[in-house]
């Protein structure tokens, strides 16, 4: 069984996986006549093969416990994936690089702070939606149409907090 502790959610950890959607810290410019700012193109929306469309869900999951464990992780080959909490949820993600096998080494875990959303680029191996403490709701971008779009690989896997 791979053990991880999950770490903070960063940009920058998690520029090998995905995108982190937050407007904190990230560049906005002014619209509306200046009473919204918009904070453009956080994210890479991948819809690829023939007939690929964007849907746009809202998840309402129940929180999972912890320590949290996993017997697989999924990639989506197909297009992105994008989780947006709507109510400052924190979840759980556990995340590999793209490619046909999963390097257990290579294998990370992180914890969003509530204001933070992911976008898994297509390919990227991840743990399933798994919200902490409380029922959370989510938005989420990801891409609709023919062929398969979800792979599994079997790692278990136990991810702690501390
Ligand atoms: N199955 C589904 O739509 N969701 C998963 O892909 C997930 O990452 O939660
Ligand atoms: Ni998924």
């Amino acid at each position: 069984m791979l053990e991880l502790i999950a770490r903070p959610l960063t940009h920058e950890a998690f520029a090998t996986f995905g995108d982190v959607i937050d407007s904190r810290g990230t560049a906005s410019f002014p619209i509306n006549a200046g009473r919204t700012q918009r904070h453009h193109d956080l994210a890479s929306v991948e819809l690829l093969g023939e007939g690929a469309r964007p849907l746009i869900s809202l998840f309402v999951s129940q929180p999972v416990s912890l320590p949290l464990e996993i017997a697989h992780l999924e990639r989506h080959p197909l297009g992105s994936q994008a989780f947006m909490p709507l109510h400052e949820e924190r979840f759980l993600i556990v995340v590999a690089p793209p490619g046909d096998v999963i390097d257990p080494g290579q294998v990370c875990a992180f914890v969003t702070d509530g204001r933070q959303g992911v976008n898994y680029h297509a390919g990227t191996w991840h743990a399933v939606q798994s919200v902490l403490e409380r029922e959370g709701e989510f938005l989420v971008v990801d891409r609709g149409g023919p062929g398969n779009n979800c792979d599994e690989q079997a790692l278990p896997v136990r991810v702690s907090l501390s």
